[in-house]
């Protein structure tokens, strides 16, 4: 497979690797952001908090390429990514980004080591490739012996670590992660945390992560705020 990432191996660290800057974006008369700023550097591990609809899946849908702001600036390395055309940033998307939400989006259809493929397919590798290194990524994620389940045939926590198994297969840059354990119990939501923290430091892998959980935030290496579409500083209540 080519990794055919713009983005240097070597940072410069003092450069963010993803940031925006002013962002708007509304949803009918729904004002979601409104001056949205914020800066991802390479391997940080950020959380974004918030209360309910203060723009918190906007932002990351804005930041990932996958919503266009109507304002304001998504740059990341070098490249604006809200103006990138549609297949440029679905090819970005597919090699630099990985995705995780509150319900990991499996394919119900699909065996877990078929779901961490698929990625790995749509890249170009082999099927036998694909699938080898599906399992070494299942294994990474303490899924083992599951391989072969359906979806539906897991508990939540397992199938979470099979979507963070595939968010990261493909050794992306960032991984935006919406609510991960949102659906979990405690403990299943502290096994996934820890597995996706571990993963990521091991592969430098960046990750922003949404949550209006507090012990989840603890996971990261900042957290910012979000109040009415807005970034606030920590700790402001007015
Ligand atoms: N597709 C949409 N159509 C209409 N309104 C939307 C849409 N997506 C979001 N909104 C509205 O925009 C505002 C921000 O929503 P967003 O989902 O970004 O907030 P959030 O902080 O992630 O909320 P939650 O924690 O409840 O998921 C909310 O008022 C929401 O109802």
């Amino acid at each position: 497979m080519t990794d055919s990432s713009e983005i240097p191996e070597s940072p410069d660290s003092t450069v963010p690797l993803l940031a925006a800057r002013g962002l708007a974006k509304a949803h009918g008369p729904t004002r979601a952001l409104h001056g949205a700023s914020v800066e991802l550097h390479h391997g940080e591990i950020l959380a974004v908090t918030g209360a309910s609809g203060s723009g918190k899946s906007t932002l990351l849908h804005c930041l990932a390429g996958i919503v266009r702001p109507d304002e304001g600036s998504v740059v990341y390395g070098d490249v604006r990514l809200d103006r990138l055309p549609e297949k440029r940033l679905s090819e970005l998307r597919r090699t630099d980004f990985g995705v995780v939400f509150q319900f990991g989006q499996l394919i119900p259809e699909l065996t877990a080591v078929d779901n961490v493929a698929l990625p790995l397919l749509l890249a170009g590798a082999s099927r036998g490739e694909a699938r080898a290194r599906a399992g070494e990524w299942l294994e990474r994620f303490g899924v083992l012996g599951q391989e072969e389940l359906r979806p539906g045939e897991m508990s939540g926590g397992q199938a979470q670590r099979v979507s963070l198994a595939r968010a990261l297969v493909t050794g992306p840059k960032v991984v935006f992660a919406d609510e991960p354990t949102g659906a979990l119990d405690s403990l299943a939501g502290e096994q996934v945390m820890s597995a996706l923290v571990h993963t990521a430091r091991e592969s430098g892998t960046a990750v922003l992560l949404i949550t209006h959980d507090a012990q989840v935030a603890a996971y990261a290496d900042r957290e910012v705020q979000l109040r009415d579409g807005a970034v606030v500083p920590l700790g402001v209540t007015a």
